[in-house]
């Protein structure tokens, strides 16, 4: 039996993920992103599961810039999340919505909320928590009339009451986790693979123009479908970047290696951060 670490603590999204995709295993709560991927490196687990991008906010850059510049662990599945984001407030508050003072959740989640925020209660502070568990755990043990934003499982697991449901500005709202582990084998999901994907770490040779256009028609040519491509700074200097692509294949023996060789002919460097298969959660 694997055991699954996962952003926690209890009633995260995060968590959601992982009950839903995983059964039976053993599984522990890490308080932040960078703790869950070191404790798979460190092999006090076998499994990490941790966010890595969302509809509305878009790509969650802790992860990915640890993943690519801290700890590198191979990406050995996706799960896709339907993410429902709803105001909790403690069982004692019966009050008002405009006598929130504060509201607590992680950046991801408030910036779903954007616009119910800004319309209900623009003078409440915002806190940024770890998670959006974090911040309901937080509620559940204060003593003023403050709000987290989280889901049910969170109102569950903290006891906190549902004020008010579905407050994410866009209704398609979801989640991508990555699930890291050294070994691809050992991952044993039960439900229908939606797709295959892989994903490249590209770095451009430095003032050379055209680049990007040439590692997109390497693609293009081969009728290689990308579904994403995301520039982050290599953290070096101001204006130097990597991309991170994501391809709608496996990885095979003919395509991918002749892209890398002609993006390496390019003065490209190429590095495999996984392939994988893509799990669509129905929650
Ligand atoms: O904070 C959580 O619950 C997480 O798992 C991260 C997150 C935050 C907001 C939307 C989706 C995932």
């Amino acid at each position: 039996m694997s055991k699954i670490g996962y952003l926690g603590p209890k009633g995260t999204f995060t968590k959601l993920a992982v009950d839903t995709a995983f059964n039976g295993e053993e599984k522990q709560s890490f308080e932040t992103i960078p703790e869950c991927i070191d404790a798979v490196y460190e092999n006090q687990i076998d499994i990490g599961v941790v966010p890595i991008e969302n509809a509305i906010e878009g790509t969650v850059q802790l992860t990915v810039d640890y993943l690519v510049h801290q700890v590198r662990l191979p990406i050995t599945a996706e799960i896709v999340v339907p993410i429902q984001q709803h105001f909790l407030v403690h069982g004692n508050f019966t009050g008002q919505l405009d006598e929130i003072q504060e509201v607590y959740s992680h950046s991801h989640a408030i910036a779903q909320c954007q616009q119910y925020l800004h319309k209900f209660i623009p003078n409440a502070t915002i806190h940024f928590s770890s998670s959006t568990g974090k911040a309901a755990e937080i509620v559940s043990k204060a003593n003023k009339p403050i709000a987290a934003i989280g889901n049910k499982l969170a109102a569950k697991e903290y006891d906190l009451n549902i004020y008010k449901e579905n407050i994410h500005d866009y209704p398609n709202n979801h989640t991508r986790f990555v699930v890291l582990s050294k070994d691809k084998n050992i991952i044993n999901i039960n439900h229908p693979v939606k797709m295959e994907k892989t994903t490249l770490l590209i770095t451009l040779p430095s003032d050379y123009a055209g680049a990007l256009h040439q590692v997109i028609s390497a693609f293009a040519w081969r009728k290689m479908n990308l579904s994403k491509i995301e520039s982050r700074p290599t953290k070096t200097g101001l204006g130097n970047y990597f991309f991170i692509i994501d391809v709608n294949q496996s990885l095979d023996d003919v395509l991918f290696p002749s892209v890398k060789a002609e993006l390496e002919a390019l003065g490209c460097s190429v590095t495999l951060l996984g392939s994988y298969p893509v799990f669509q959660m129905h929650l």
